[in-house]
């Protein structure tokens, strides 16, 4: 690899550290593709071509609030210049249309009272700081300019603030659109009163986030020809399914599953569930209860927001008899059958866990039993039974439990956008997609080809 052009002795540059990512110093001397450097941490340091970068020595102190305007837009100068405005309490930045947020991990009210959303309706794109009020208020003025809905998206890594955003974006759409508080609740209270909901069953603690959405979520508000919101819906994508059958230590399965096992004694009793620890698609991790979080609480509010949504008790019992069951589904554990590679339940603790499921799902003890043990093939003739072997059973369960969970999932999303209500008459549409972050995949086809549809749909701007 070459030197870059104006990289000589004497220039500043950025050199790769493995400690704090990029150390800024002065260049000492270069030979070949090696480059001494005099680092500002007083370290002399060699380093090769690839991980050297000119500094930019007239970058002003506080950084800039759009990086389109910086010298050098390369990985370092593009961390200095947030890190700059962070340290100025300014966690959001733009990169021509995009804006860039940065999580305070505090709570900054001023920044998203209502005087701000007057201040950011009232300004252009750009006279204002950076702000997810501005993105919004872009999207709202080119579907009303234009006549063509919109999409922002909004993405990054586990905990990096996409739900916060969201919500952001959601208040300011809600407040340029909203219906007077007379008119009844507003689609952004239906919203957000479903959240609960959606969290305690697609929410789960992992690593980084206490509280991390294990799903994609596509908030589609609908608008009149007037710019009045007229309705509202929650399309989910792609639930983190694996997690309801395997959590590796320090996270957790999802909320529900220990918001039932913490419920009042009644209820516990009622589903036959226990101390979490007790059930192998919880206690793969060491991890049961979160600080600051009372999980008896949560369930209790957790049914509160189902009453809100329109959830009767009938159906919130069924709801959580599928929690407990698929708990139970998770005990069953399996040994050789008389027959070659067939399996049978192993043990009277086995046979326990799968009688309690069969009961809590009101199915047939025996066509559950069947379900795991064996797998019919059909053909254009026939229809084959075929009896699986311990291991195969095992897959068989875990298979079913992640099912019932996905299906149980969007059966409440899907009664979730009922208690909202859409508009099937809608003029416009402004979504908001709130995804966890592209490293989550091996390979991102299927998220990749979603989000190329919205954006060819709505070319328009992320944060
Ligand atoms: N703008 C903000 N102001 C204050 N706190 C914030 C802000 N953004 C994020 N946080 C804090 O960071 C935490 C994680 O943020 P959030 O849940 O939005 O992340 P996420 O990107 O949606 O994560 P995941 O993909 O895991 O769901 C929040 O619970 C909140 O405490």
């Amino acid at each position: 690899m070459t030197t870059p052009v104006n990289i000589e002795a004497g220039s500043q540059v950025w050199v790769r550290d493995p400690e704090s990512a990029w150390v800024d110093g002065v260049v000492l001397e270069i030979n070949g593709d090696e480059i001494r450097i005099s680092t500002n941490s007083g370290k002399t340091v060699a380093a090769k071509v690839s991980n050297v970068y000119t500094k930019d020595a007239e970058a002003s102190p506080c950084g800039v609030d759009d990086m389109t305007k910086l010298a050098y837009l390369h990985e370092p100068g593009v961390l200095q210049n947030l890190k700059s405005r962070y340290d100025m309490n300014e966690i959001y930045t733009y990169t021509g249309n995009i804006l860039i947020a940065v999580n305070p991990f505090r709570r900054l009210p001023h920044l998203y009272d209502t005087h701000m959303m007057q201040q950011y309706k009232a300004a252009g794109f750009g006279e204002l700081s950076p702000h997810p009020f501005a993105i919004a208020d872009a999207a709202y003025r080119l579907m009303m300019n234009y006549g063509r809905s919109q999409s922002i998206l909004v993405s990054g890594e586990s905990g990096a603030g996409k739900t916060e955003s969201t919500k952001m974006l959601m208040r300011y759409l809600a407040y340029m659109g909203g219906r007077a508080a007379a008119e009844g609740r507003t689609v952004e209270q239906k919203v957000l009163e479903s959240n609960p909901v959606l969290e305690a069953f697609g929410n789960a603690k992992t690593v980084r986030n206490n509280n991390s959405s294990r799903f994609g979520k596509f908030v589609e508000i609908q608008f009149d020809q007037g710019g009045r919101i007229s309705g509202a819906a929650v399309r989910t994508y792609l639930l983190e399914r694996s997690r309801v059958c395997q959590v590796s230590d320090p996270e957790r399965n999802y909320h529900c599953f220990y918001m039932l096992c913490a419920a009042p004694p009644e209820d516990v009793e009622r589903y036959k569930v226990g101390n979490p620890r007790a059930f192998h698609y919880l206690n793969q991790s060491n991890c049961f209860e979160l600080d600051g979080v009372d999980d008896c609480n949560e369930y209790l509010e957790t049914r509160s927001a189902m009453d809100i949504v329109g959830i009767s008790y009938f159906e919130q019992d069924a709801i959580f008899r599928v929690v407990a069951a698929i708990l139970h589904l998770g005990n069953i554990e399996f040994c050789d059958g008389k027959e070659f590679d067939s399996s049978v339940p192993k043990d009277e603790k086995s046979r326990f866990h799968l009688k309690t499921a069969a009961e809590l799902f009101m199915c047939d003890e025996k066509a559950l039993e069947d379900s795991l043990c064996k797998r019919i093939i059909v053909t254009r003739d026939e229809n084959i039974t075929k009896c699986l072997d311990p291991q195969a059973a095992t897959l068989s369960r875990d298979a079913l439990a992640k099912v019932v969970y996905s299906r149980l999932f969007d059966w409440l999303v899907n009664k979730i956008n009922c208690s909202i209500g859409q508009d099937p008459n809608s003029k416009f549409l402004i979504g908001v997609l709130d995804i966890y972050g592209f490293e989550s995949f091996k390979t991102n086809r299927c998220l990749t080809g979603m989000l190329l549809s919205l954006l060819l749909r709505v070319p328009n701007i992320m944060v």
